[in-house]
């Protein structure tokens, strides 16, 4: 039989631990990603287009919706949809964890919502000085809005630079996406908390004012201890400090020290606070000068940081501070080798060229990773898995809560080390880890939250053991804590309780590790409950059979055993102890008397311990051990590139979406301008409508006066000699007759054609900026470094014929300019000078119209007389009269017998006069038209020129994003095919 004594003969210390290179540098936080979803709608129209008014045809109201939403709305939709993050982890993303040491910043919602401003500056300092997160108060008299916005505006300040939470407002925690809760004293049960909180919000504080209300908010799974004094005074504080890290085995929730808003700190008090070891401190903003102060010992306001004065002071001012262990023991993980032996001394040269391609392609994977998924969170496994290479071998024990994990290492060390019970006790990860008896043995605590114990127990020299909190599903965070640390082990002890092995939930946290590629061991536990060995048996068997039926593990290795009952042995056997620091003692065994012990034999416990050594470090699958050792990494990357693949998968098809998307800008601006063009068509064919009634009118008018019946009239023209020409009858009936409504409508057309063109023009440009502008950030950058880079690229004459607004409005210019010249002037107004259309209209006078139409008129008649009196009398007459008034002519025109004759000719006059004014309002509408419609072109030229300056950039950015994500794939494609020769190297290692 092997006995405790076989792991501690001397066979395992000659084994050779020279220490291994270490092969990567410590990792740091890892980045956001870029994120091509295009979230915000574009903003609606507030002012409606003047033209929706009067055109209201189907393509008037496309490019009214076109002007006003921008690029098609469910387009967009499809596009956030698709960009989603792959999770590795089954349970969801990672958890927010708590800094330590932590300063939290406590804040009241009525302070945050009056003084917006300052407060975000006041926190923002707070928080870029190294302040760990903010605890948003005042939440039980708050209506829900107001506290949801105060909880919003925060999150923006923090942008993920710290943890945010709310005072016992469960429901705002998961509406407004923060990191979870600090429950009241008296506020909801923490399980019952947990439960209601959504999965991206897990830590769950609460707070207590003494060492057993501690124990019991741990032990319910509470993520971190919020303490403050029943009497509020510090030293009442300090004291239930005390007694809530005593409470806790293993001290593993953060204990968070509470300034209370009244008090202030005095020095004393803040040496005693200090003194008692919180591993953090939450105060009011108000009171961080002064606690600083109290802290630090300064006087001089000037030299007080106050975050950074407070957390020196939390991380420095005594050995049991959480900081300096966790910084000690990151330099312990970057190569301290101390902690217990490498499997270096399994290796042979073909091994030892295997570990070097491993090396180099897991620091390949490694960059990657970090450069094109930065934003998954599990890349630190890679990191983690890369610096394991250089550890003893590990083992994580897992298996619901009581089925006897803490049991079972207890009784590997012979000792009560861990804490055991019935209850869930086990609440953080503990890794196990060899040390000297001369070395201190202070538990450390590490910055990604887990717990390192040491001890010098021989057993950790060829292992690190790893105790995990159970799995089940009341409390989820513990289970959570489980399965972000499974992919680190090298092999899994998979524990389950002899009166319920394989339970449903079992059975799915298995298939889970079996993910990961693990090697899993079942160890039945509690078999001293079976009646006897037959029906251990049968337990075994009954695991095995499942291992394989709905695990598909072959031949699994299940090993019945009685944790309890080997500890109980051992305890008994004890000879002696060895005390080292802490407190605590390892036993040292009275062999013979364990070997023959009758519980220890039924206990089985010693097939455990003899297959542990086997495996480790002699007989026949010791190899496996470094199989196993070498596999982890490559099965990690195996995971990790798989889930880059289905990201950068994910993001690639998102990036296509959007690259259509911000392509299809090109059809709705091409769509735009129909549309436009088809209003502008609709508009012209109104001022014609406009004209050619007017020149009806005007036709009749001239038939009504220029006729002999006209008595009226013509007594008017013979004998109105006082009256002067503006006001004779046709000029006074043209302005009421012929141009009515007319000049005033025509008006109206036209000054509303061009503020409708530039009010679409404009609302065009201004939402395709807009949209512009969300892309230019979702790519990470802004529009205003995409167009520089256009810019730069336009004046090397490589950059497209898109040059930047500025260019575009000089191009705009002199296009308008060059309009400008080429257009006659309008003929029936103004000679000279005139630019626009509105301006020509504007200068329309009906008055000059109706002196044309005089005109007409009166040589209508000049002609007639001059055509029955001869040439040569009309010349006389017209040298002589001409300088007189029309009446004169008339009268003279009338008065002569041929004057008479000649107005028989009148109808062909008539017919004169109507069609030079026909063909001077054509001249006119013509004018007014083609004004019309090359203020159209050049407006929406301008408008696309511009839209074009920042979205062609834009365009091209998005393209470039696409291609960049195939290129990553590419380049993450052929790493997994090197994988896989790595993985069948590995796979073949005897
Ligand atoms: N009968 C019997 N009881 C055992 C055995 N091993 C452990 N127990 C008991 O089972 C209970 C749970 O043991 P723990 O070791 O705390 O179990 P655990 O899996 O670590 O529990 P958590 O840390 O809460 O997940 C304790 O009361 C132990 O005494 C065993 O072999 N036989």
């Amino acid at each position: 039989m092997i006995t405790q004594r076989t792991l501690h003969t001397s066979h395992l210390r000659s084994i050779g631990g020279a220490k291994w290179p270490s092969i990567v540098s410590s990792g740091t936080a890892s980045q956001h990603g870029i994120f091509c979803s295009l979230s915000t709608p574009f903003p609606l129209q507030r002012s409606q287009s003047l033209s929706s008014r009067r055109f209201k045809g189907p393509l008037a109201r496309q490019a009214l919706s076109v002007a006003r939403q921008g690029p098609s709305a469910a387009s967009r939709q499809s596009v956030a949809a698709a960009s989603s993050q792959v999770a590795v982890f089954p349970a969801g993303r990672k958890q927010a964890k708590v800094t330590l040491p932590a300063l939290i910043i406590v804040v009241s919602a009525t302070e945050v919502l009056q003084r917006r401003d300052s407060i975000a500056e006041d926190l923002g300092t707070a928080i870029s000085e190294g302040a760990t997160g903010i605890l948003l108060g005042d939440a039980q008299g708050l209506g829900g809005a107001e506290l949801y916005e105060a909880a919003v505006l925060l999150k923006d300040l923090l942008r993920g630079r710290g943890i945010l939470l709310i005072e016992d407002r469960t429901d705002i925690v998961g509406a407004a996406e923060v990191d979870g809760v600090v429950l009241s004293r008296q506020g909801l049960p923490t399980v019952v908390a947990r439960r209601s909180l959504p999965d991206a919000a897990n830590l769950v504080g609460r707070r207590v004012a003494s060492g057993q209300e501690a124990q019991q908010a741990a032990s319910d799974g509470a993520s971190l201890l919020l303490v403050e004094g029943t009497s509020r005074q510090s030293a009442a504080t300090s004291e239930a400090i005390r007694e809530a890290k005593g409470s806790q085995q293993g001290g593993s929730v953060p204990v968070i020290a509470v300034v209370p808003e009244q008090a202030s700190v005095s020095r004393e008090e803040a040496a005693s606070l200090v003194e008692a070891g919180p591993d953090g401190i939450a105060l009011p903003l108000e009171r961080m000068q002064q606690t600083a102060a109290s802290f630090s010992g300064r006087t001089d306001r000037e030299a007080l940081n106050p975050v950074r004065d407070i957390l020196d002071a939390l991380s420095g001012g005594h050995s049991a501070s959480p900081a300096a262990p966790a910084r000690e023991g990151q330099r312990q993980q970057d190569g301290d080798d101390s902690s217990g032996k490498s499997l270096r001394h399994l290796l042979d040269e073909s091994k030892e060229s295997l570990i070097e391609a491993e090396r180099a392609f897991l620091s390949k994977a490694l960059a990657l990773l970090q450069e094109v998924v930065p934003s998954m969170e599990e890349i630190s496994l890679l990191r983690e898995a890369l610096k394991q290479l250089d550890q003893p071998f590990l083992v994580v024990i897992v298996g619901e809560f009581n089925s006897g994990k803490s049991t079972v290492i207890n009784a590997l060390l012979g000792t009560r080390f861990l804490a055991e019970g019935i209850l869930p006790t086990t609440n953080e990860i503990s890794v196990l880890k060899f040390r000297d008896a001369d070395e201190p043995m202070e538990d450390e605590r590490m910055e990604d939250g887990y717990t390192v114990k040491y001890l010098p127990s021989e057993l950790l020299r060829d292992l690190n053991i790893v105790d995990t909190p159970g799995t089940n599903v009341i409390l989820e965070r513990q289970q959570r804590l489980t399965e972000e640390y499974v992919p680190r082990a090298d092999m899994v002890l998979f524990t389950m309780s002899a009166d319920r092995p394989f339970t449903d939930s079992e059975v799915r946290f298995l298939k889970y590790i079996r993910q990961w590629g693990k090697k899993v061991i079942f160890l039945v536990n509690k078999v001293d409950i079976l009646s006897d060995s037959a029906e251990v048996e049968e337990v075994a068997s009954f695991v095995a059979n499942n291992a394989r039926r709905v695990l598909g593990v072959e031949a699994a290795r299940v090993l019945p055993v009685s944790a309890r009952s080997a500890l109980d042995a051992k305890l008994a056997a004890t000879k002696e102890k060895r005390g080292f620091s802490g407190g605590n003692s390892l036993p040292v065994l009275d062999e013979d008397s364990l070997a023959r012990d009758q519980s220890w034999q039924k206990s089985r416990f010693g097939e455990l311990e003899s297959f542990m050594v086997e495996f480790l470090v002699g007989g026949a699958s010791a190899g496996e051990s470094l199989r196993l050792k070498l596999q982890t990494p490559l099965f990690v990357s195996d995971a990790l590139l798989e889930a880059a693949r289905q990201q950068l998968e994910a993001e690639r098809s998102t990036a296509e979406q959007d690259a259509a998307v911000v392509r299809s800008v090109q059809d709705q601006l091409a769509e735009f301008r129909k549309s436009m063009e088809a209003d502008g068509a609709a508009q012209r064919s109104e001022c014609r409508r406009l004209v050619s009634t007017a020149v009806r009118r005007a036709g009749w008018l001239v038939d009504e006066v220029l006729q002999l019946s006209n008595t009226e009239a013509l007594s008017a023209y013979v004998f109105g000699s006082k009256a002067r020409l503006g006001s004779l009858p046709v000029a006074r009936s043209f302005d009421s007759e012929v141009i009515g409504e007319t000049a005033g409508r025509m008006q109206s057309i036209v000054s509303e054609h061009q503020a409708w063109l530039s009010s679409n023009c404009d609302r065009q440009v201004s939402n395709y900026r807009a949209f512009a502008e969300e892309r230019a950030q979702a790519l990470g950058t802004s529009l205003q470094e995409l167009t520089k880079g256009a810019d730069s690229a336009t004046g090397s004459g490589s950059g497209g014929f898109f040059g930047t607004g500025e260019e575009a409005r000089r191009q705009w210019r002199e296009q308008r300019d060059k309009l400008d010249e080429e257009q006659e002037p309008l003929s029936i107004v103004n000679k000279g000078g005139e630019s626009t259309a509105v301006e020509a209209l504007l200068r329309f006078d009906s008055k000059v119209a109706a002196l044309v139409l005089e005109e007409e008129v009166r040589e209508a008649f000049f002609g007639s007389i001059s055509s029955a009196i001869g040439a040569g009398v009309v010349g006389v007459v017209a040298t002589w009269i001409l300088p007189s008034t029309l009446e004169d002519l008339l009268a003279i025109g009338l008065a002569g017998l041929a004057g008479y004759v000649a107005l028989l000719n009148l109808p062909l006059r008539r017919a004169e006069a109507k069609s030079k004014l026909e063909r001077v309002a054509n001249n006119f509408l013509q004018e007014v038209e083609s004004k019309l419609q090359a203020e159209l072109e050049a407006g929406l030229e301008k408008c696309v020129s511009e839209t074009n300056s920042f979205m062609k950039p834009v365009e091209e950015a998005t393209a470039a994003v696409v291609g960049k994500l195939k290129d990553a794939e590419r380049r993450r494609a052929e790493l997994a095919e090197e994988l896989e020769g790595l993985k069948q190297r590995a796979a073949s290692i005897e």
